[in-house]
């Protein structure tokens, strides 16, 4: 770790806008057709400049959206991080996945007392929270250990992909699953149930009777089960294949979870380990990577070291912080910038705005951003804060929704938002450095496979705006053309008055 520099710097305020991507204009660009005279003034008249949140720059394949996960990550890391995706892929093309011994044992197992292999994860290939391709991989896997029957748990998108294209992937499912020689899927489910990261256990527990127990709708084909749904392919209702008899996990059977991201599968895994043990069932389970659950289910591939980052740099150099963001985001500038690491610091407050929640945040595009702006400008009148450090979630929430109109006013609320902390960041002589995570509402449609153009709520590989406001208005210092999300900290460090911490790759853009 690097040691503290003495060059005084100045207190600042660095404020994410998630999902806040550059795009030209265009009909389906949210971002440039909202109404934002604070962040288009700033954007002109204060340095500002791209930074790439997409693909290789932050450590994910080619060509990969980014996402709030790894954004955040690299935004703290001040370098880019192999992210679970990418280190995945690489298990798999280097042929590791296969032979990785935590899984040839459980197959093995399961071969040996007949047991079954029920496999849990979300169904498409948005690249951020799982990959069919992967799923592709586990089949492969059992098939060649002799795994007497595979039954997939099938979670259906339309938020990282586009609605309505769930038959699609069900049928590439069962493709695949010819293709490898085994599996079958047991049942469907919307993400809207069985990935829910607020506690709602009521969604939770309809995916455990369905994975579970085999309770849910019955339906003659999975492709029936999705196109029977009236709320997208989020919200598909638990639905068991008639076909598919003993698709209920028994005593002595195997799982093995594919997501490869955890923030919307622990809740269910949590709770479906416990229904298992509370009825008796002894199942041997297995995560694709990594996950921050309760229990402590074994990964197939582990996480990338993420320390040295912003948060260990903040801590030795005793610079105190205050982290803001709504429930949807807290983890994002807590856990994640500070690299997937919970250690308690006491240089660090934190501030979790829990407002109401919404099913459908089309019809509340302002979410609880009074309540994030009021918590940023209270932190900002406190001399002993060096460092503030917020999340406005609302471009990224309500692009999710995929609704054009809602989001161009998600915007407009960010725009009034910025204007009142840039006001702030004034008065109480602190810098104020903007940036986006990843894009999403600068593109809010997408081509479908079937060559239509259908509304997109999903992130993007475009570069993100980065603006620095100096503490000292009359700095005019130019940004490089292009930037990464990695100097973010060095920038932020430089800011403080810090050098950039040893385990940082990324640049000072001033
Ligand atoms: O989990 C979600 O809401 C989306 O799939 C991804 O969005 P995030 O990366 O911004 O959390
Ligand atoms: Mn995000
Ligand atoms: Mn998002």
């Amino acid at each position: 770790m690097t040691a503290p520099d003495t060059t005084p710097g100045d207190p600042g305020i660095l404020l994410v806008l998630d999902g806040w991507g550059h795009a030209p204009p265009a009909a389906d660009n949210a971002v440039d057709a909202a109404s934002t005279p604070v962040l288009d003034e700033l954007t002109g008249r204060y340095p500002s400049t791209l930074a790439y949140a997409s693909g290789e720059a932050v450590g994910l394949l080619p060509g990969t959206v980014g996402n709030s996960e790894i954004g955040h990550m690299v935004i703290g890391a001040g370098r880019p991080l192999p992210y679970d995706s990418l280190l995945v892929q690489q298990h798999i093309d280097s042929g590791e996945l296969r032979e990785n011994p935590r899984l040839v044992s459980l197959l093995d197992a399961l071969a040996v007392r007949g047991g079954a292999l029920h496999l849990v994860g979300l169904c498409s290939d948005g690249q951020i929270h799982a990959n069919v391709g992967h799923l592709s991989e586990l089949l492969a896997a059992a098939a060649a250990r002799r795994v007497p029957r595979v039954w997939i748990h099938a979670i259906t998108d339309g938020r990282d992909v586009a609605d309505g294209t769930a038959e699609t992937y069900l049928t590439q499912v069962t493709e695949l699953a010819a293709a490898a020689g085994t599996g079958a899927i047991a049942g469907v489910i919307g993400r809207g149930y069985a990935m829910d990261k607020a506690g709602n256990l009521d969604l939770t527990d309809r995916a455990v009777h369905l994975v579970a127990d085999a309770e849910g709708t019955e339906v003659n084909t999975a492709a029936e089960a999705a196109n029977a749904s009236e709320r997208g392919d989020e919200w598909v209702d638990p639905s068991i294949l008639r076909d598919a008899p003993g698709a209920r996990i028994a005593d002595g059977d195997g799982l093995v979870w594919f997501n490869f991201r955890s923030d919307r599968i622990q809740q269910l895994a949590d709770r479906l380990l416990e229904h298992l043990a509370a009825t008796a069932r002894t199942v041997d389970t297995l995560s694709l990577a990594q996950y921050d659950t309760r229990a402590d289910i074994p990964a197939l591939v582990q996480r990338a070291d993420a320390s040295g980052g912003l948060a260990d740099e903040l801590t030795a150099a005793g610079v105190r912080s205050v982290r803001i963001a709504e429930a949807e985001k807290f983890e994002h500038v807590t856990y994640y910038i500070n690299g997937r690491d919970s250690t308690a610091r006491s240089v660090e407050e934190h501030v979790r705005i829990t407002g109401p929640g919404a099913s459908d945040y089309k019809a509340r595009p302002e979410m609880n951003l009074d309540q994030v702006t009021d918590a940023v400008l209270d932190a900002a009148a406190r001399p002993e804060v060096d460092l503030v450090i917020a999340n406005l979630a609302n471009i990224d929430v309500v692009g999710h929704t995929g609704d054009y109109a809602a989001t161009v006013k998600a915007c407009e609320h960010t725009d009034a938002a910025v204007a009142r902390i840039a006001t702030a960041a004034a008065e109480s002589g602190r810098w104020l450095l903007l940036v986006g995570d990843h894009g999403n509402a600068e593109k809010m449609t997408k081509q479908a496979p079937d060559g239509t153009s259908r509304p997109y709520g999903g992130h993007t590989t475009h570069p993100v705006p980065l603006v620095v406001v100096p503490a000292n208005k009359e700095a005019t210092a130019a940004l490089p053309q292009r930037a990464t999300l990695a100097d973010v900290a060095p920038t932020v460090l430089h800011l403080l008055g810090h050098k950039t911490g040893s385990a940082m790759t990324g640049r000072p853009l001033l």
